[in-house]
């Protein structure tokens, strides 16, 4: 295993990158927490979850040069810190973030040791899983539109090393194992 790799989870909204990236148990494995504009949900805990801010404040992150790439999505902004990432490569551990496409590319361009792992649902589970979050039916919305025609999408699964489907018929525990394998061995582990 090559210490100093970033693994991605990306996908469309309510995959369960989250959920899997909770339950991941590999040693030297660290979380890189992403930055965002967008309110906490219920659940969610600063510095957990994210780091949440308001758009002030972020785009004097981008005005500093503090991202290493960041994105607009459903109207607020997310971005990876430069010294979060900077931490793994030139560290001895590996590390888990979550991205949309754009992250994704950003940093297979930026890096070498980058492995994207696309997390799959089909559109009835993420539509039921949607429903289950406390958000307005406008959202709920934008989040399934931009699922089946982005990111269910060829050109969005064409970028991945690897792709793990979940939708509701896959037990989670057997996500989190595939996922969990690809990174104690490898794409080709598989
Ligand atoms: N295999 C599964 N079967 C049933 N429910 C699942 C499965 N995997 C995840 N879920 C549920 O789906 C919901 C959405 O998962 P999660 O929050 O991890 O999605 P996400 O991809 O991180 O979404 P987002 O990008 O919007 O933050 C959660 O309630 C989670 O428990
Ligand atoms: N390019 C980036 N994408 C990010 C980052 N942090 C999260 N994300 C992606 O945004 C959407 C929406 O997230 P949600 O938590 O509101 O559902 C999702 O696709 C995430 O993967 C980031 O720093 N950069």
């Amino acid at each position: 295993m090559v210490l100093g790799t970033i693994f991605v989870l990306y996908g469309p909204s309510a995959s369960g990158k989250t959920e899997i990236q909770r339950h991941l148990t590999t040693d030297h494995l660290f979380r890189i927490i992403t930055v965002t504009t967008r309110p906490p949900r219920e659940h969610e805990i600063h510095s957990i979850h994210y780091i949440f801010t308001d758009k002030k404040q972020f785009k004097q992150g981008v005005a500093d040069n503090q991202f290493v790439e960041w994105t607009q999505y459903n109207g607020e902004f997310y971005g990876t810190l430069k010294s979060s990432v900077e931490e793994i490569i030139t560290g001895d551990q590996n590390a888990v973030i979550i991205l949309d496409i754009a992250g994704v590319r950003a940093l297979k361009s930026l890096y070498n040791n980058v492995t994207a792992i696309f997390i799959g649902a089909d559109l009835e589970s993420l539509q039921r899983r949607l429903e289950n979050r406390n958000m307005s039916r406008k959202e709920l919305t934008e989040r399934l539109n931009k699922a089946k025609f982005e990111e269910l999408s060829e050109p969005y699964l064409n970028l991945a090393d690897a792709i793990v489907w979940n939708s509701d018929e896959t037990p989670l525990e057997q996500s989190i194992h595939r996922v969990q394998t690809i990174i104690s061995h490898g794409v080709s582990a598989e």
